[in-house]
């Protein structure tokens, strides 16, 4: 006999694989005790039953490396707990890199991991060998391993799970469809579920959507976006190996390949280079432990490699040729959190086949958020609030996945692109910048000028650890920003008009900031959260009495509108995405003022236009509003220009800077320039995790205005002290580099990560942020240590400062 379906509960969570059994177990945990979960099969019936189980703690940033230790640590005590085996066994694992660059990356994400006391270790083949007696290792470079990773037997990790979220008054029911997911004043209210051809209802206030590969449709259902798709993941298993001994995992990305040791027999699993989408019309509906069928053609050039590696797999035999469907996302990043779209609506899905490592950190993550009404720690890079409405296209889906699933062992290189899917948001200067020699990557789908090659250099990047063929490139625009004029598309910046009687009134409320300001002005300021952390990063201009245009970054626009439409209580104010209406054009440098001069008859001096005011200003035969603000730390303007009319105005601006040496630059020359500058950047060095004083924005606070979100914690704060601070970091060395994510060592030991870097061509060095703990606020706690960086394993001197390397007096942007 069924088991009844309540009514109502405080959650229910749609999907019963290893994250939704996830999100239920740590929800139950937290006292939420009518809690949900419904599987429209059986449990595990989807991906989690054929998943290898792999749990690996090796990942590429600190918060991934973060989420994994906790699942590992969790599944180590499962057992314990529930009494169900989940055959969690740390046999550690061996990552090895076949070339130096992969050596490079295997080294910096073991620093990165033991900056959150992860047990990793580099190793020599000789000593893989020794570990690993079957593996050809004649051309291994260099390999890491760590003694605590393992692996798993995922359907029963998921048992457990709901087992122990069963013991703690979660309710859990098989063979119940949602049908429709309910929405009342702007947030879920209830789902209709289907139970042997029965329909029944449950009142509830927060879904999980944790549906896998039905992420996506059950999304739709709701109006939310939840962009993934299936494709066919591959291995196999062989026949019992004669003596075959328990083994570590071991991945050797660069064959795209890793191995599990079971029960004597050997399971090869690949990450191969161009996927196979499934799925694409819908999947059926008695979907249910099901398999693909085999493609030994699609997999048969990874086997080769395969026994090369492994001389032994030749004559073992194979006994299961396994291809499983699985959910891949445009970036490689799994969802998780609110939906933008509606109120509690939470998502936890598209896990990139690392969905058994990932969902015991995952549930637990989304649990407390769910809980506390925020992340427990920032979580930018897998937050649902990343996923860009247009990417529910089935068409791009389909296109991007065949590159993501590769990418999980493809070499991460700093600055890599996606090569396939691009093109779908362009500006109107595409065109003229691509004939101009630009180089593009996408952000939120939109194209950028990265960077300008010259004429006659290839128009691709050459990806490396160490300078890429771009580096000179960069050279050139950055110095031409410093020393001359530099004109940057950044019309990907998120635009969000706010107007209304109420808008100044609700916009003091989220901003930190004063914005009681003349008409005209630009105020940067932070949107807090009520910890005093930062939510958003943003400029707003006072347009009218009544109308503020709120200029945010295009990666965080949906997140931003989220925050805005999730504070708007009973203020009369409207709120409008205008990003597709303006082009942005950046005209920055010293000789800017020179330039504008010649493309415009308006007064231009710093009595006519000071810093921080925006101007509608004539160009050319058009018109601009010309915001005096900078992000690369120099003179010069943004011109938001109306889109029908950016290349005439970008062709004005080009053909009277021939004679000033206007140079085209890229994004890449921005973040350099503004590196230099201790410009922050949202989702690195400032976060929802970070607080604004210890951000260092603290003169981008105004606590004597009034009340705000964020304002007690600031005083809060303020009366305690701060515990740590961003500081600026210069390598002393010019040649090594800084991407992000390496470690911060003072007086020999590791404190932090870098949170972004990039290099100071004027500077002469690598340059980047990242906090250090600190007692006490003086500038000597902090920088009376001294500080290293390490790369890839190498520690390397660094100078520390709290204020800017580059034009601490700001003179030049007010010159
Ligand atoms: N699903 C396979 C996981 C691969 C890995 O952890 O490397």
């Amino acid at each position: 006999m069924s088991k009844p379906i309540p009514t109502k509960a405080r959650a229910v969570i749609i999907g019963g694989g290893v994250s939704g059994c996830s999100v239920a177990y740590h929800l139950a945990k937290l006292g939420w005790t009518d809690v949900v979960l419904l599987e429209r099969k059986q449990l595990t019936s989807g991906t989690t039953w054929h998943a290898a189980g792999l749990i690996g703690q090796l990942r590429a940033s600190q918060n991934m490396t973060r989420l994994a230790k906790y699942s590992a640590d969790l599944y180590t005590k499962l057992e314990a707990e529930t009494g169900i085996g989940t055959g969690m066994r740390q046999c550690g694992s061996i990552t090895v890199a076949l070339t130096e660059e992969r050596k490079q990356e295997i080294y910096r994400q073991a620093s990165l991991a033991r900056a959150f006391d992860v047990d990793v270790r580099e190793i020599s083949p000789d000593e893989v060998k020794a570990m690993y007696p079957h593996l050809n290792v004649s051309d291994v470079v260099a390999a890491v391993h760590l003694p605590l990773d393992g692996q798993c037997d995922p359907a029963n990790i998921a048992m457990a799970l709901a087992k122990g979220a069963r013991q703690n008054g979660a309710t859990i029911l098989e063979g119940v469809k949602v049908t429709a997911v309910h929405k009342k004043d702007g947030r879920v209210s209830g789902v209709t579920c289907e139970q042997n051809g029965e329909a029944f209802t449950i009142e509830t206030e927060n879904v999980v959507n944790a549906a896998g590969m039905w992420g996506r449709e059950l999304g739709l259902m709701s109006g939310v976006t939840v962009p993934l798709h299936a494709c066919e993941h591959f291995y196999i298993v062989t026949e019992p190996v004669a003596g075959l001994q328990r083994l570590p995992v071991l991945r050797v990305p660069d064959e795209c390949t890793y191995y599990k040791e079971d029960a004597g027999k050997m399971l090869v699993g690949a990450f191969e280079l161009k996927a196979k989408p499934w799925g694409m019309d819908g999947i059926r509906e008695d979907f249910c432990f099901d398999q693909l069928p085999e493609d030994f053609d699609h997999f048969a050039p990874i086997l080769e490699k395969a026994v090369g590696r492994m001389p032994m797999l030749e004559t073992a035999g194979i006994h299961t040729f396994f291809n499983g469907p699985e959910s891949f996302t445009p970036d490689d990043r799994y969802y998780l959190g609110e939906a933008p779209e509606l109120k509690g609506y939470w998502v936890a899905a598209g896990y990139n086949s690392i969905g058994i490592v990932s969902s015991g950190g995952a549930g637990m993550a989304l649990a407390q958020w769910m809980n506390d009404g925020e992340p427990p720690f920032d979580l930018w890079e897998v937050d649902i609030r990343r996923a860009q409405p247009f990417q529910k296209n089935r068409t791009y889906l389909k296109e991007r996945v065949t590159e993501t699933l590769g990418l999980l062992y493809a070499d991460h290189f700093p600055y890599r692109q996606m090569a396939t899917a691009r093109g779908v948001r362009r500006t109107p200067l595409h065109e003229h910048l691509k004939a101009r020699g630009a180089v593009f990557g996408e952000v939120a789908g939109w194209e950028r000028a990265n960077w300008f090659a010259k004429e006659g250099q290839e128009r691709e990047y050459r990806y490396s650890w160490k300078r890429q063929n771009w580096f000179d490139n960069q050279r050139n625009e950055h110095l031409a920003i410093r020393g001359g004029v530099g004109l940057i598309d950044m019309t990907s910046f998120g635009k969000i008009r706010v107007e209304g009687r109420d808008a100044l009134v609700f916009l003091q409320k989220l901003c930190a900031n004063q914005l009681d300001v003349a008409t005209g002005r630009i105020v940067y300021t932070q949107m807090l959260n009520a910890r005093g952390g930062i939510e958003s990063d943003l400029t707003v201009t006072r347009l009218s009495e009544t109308a503020f245009l709120l200029v945010v970054p295009g990666a965080t626009l949906q997140r931003d509108l989220a925050w805005l439409r999730k504070h708007l209580a009973d203020e009369f104010v409207v709120i409008t995405d205008m990003t597709a209406s303006e082009s942005v054009l950046c005209v920055m440098g010293p000789k800017a003022r020179d330039l504008m001069r010649q493309v415009s008859p308006n007064d231009f001096s710093n009595a006519a236009h000071p810093f921080g005011m925006a101007r509608e200003i004539e160009v050319g035969m058009g018109l601009a509003r010309a915001h005096r603000v900078t992000y690369v730390g120099e003179l010069g303007w943004e011109l938001y220009v109306s889109t029908d009319q950016t290349a005439h105005v970008f062709e004005a601006l080009e053909e009277a800077g021939a004679d000033i040496g206007l140079k085209l630059c890229g994004i890449h020359t921005l973040d350099s320039c503004r590196i230099e500058k201790a410009f922050r950047h949202f989702g690195h060095d400032i976060t929802d995790e970070d607080h604004v004083l210890e951000a260092g924005l603290g003169f981008a606070v105004k606590t004597g205005k009034g009340d705000f979100i964020g304002r007690d914690a600031v005083l809060k704060r303020q009366d305690k002290g701060l515990s740590r601070r961003l500081v600026q970091f210069r390598l002393t060395d010019p040649e090594p580099l800084l991407f992000h994510n390496e470690a911060v060592v003072r007086d020999g030991r590791i404190v932090g990560t870098i949170t972004s870097g990039n290099y100071g061509h004027h500077l002469g060095g690598a340059v980047g942020l990242g906090y250090v703990p600190c007692k006490e606020e003086s500038e000597a706690d902090v920088l009376g240590s001294a500080y290293e960086i390490e790369i890839a394993g190498t520690r390397v001197k660094a100078e520390a400062s709290l204020a800017p390397m580059y034009d601490p007096k700001a003179e030049r942007v007010r010159a």
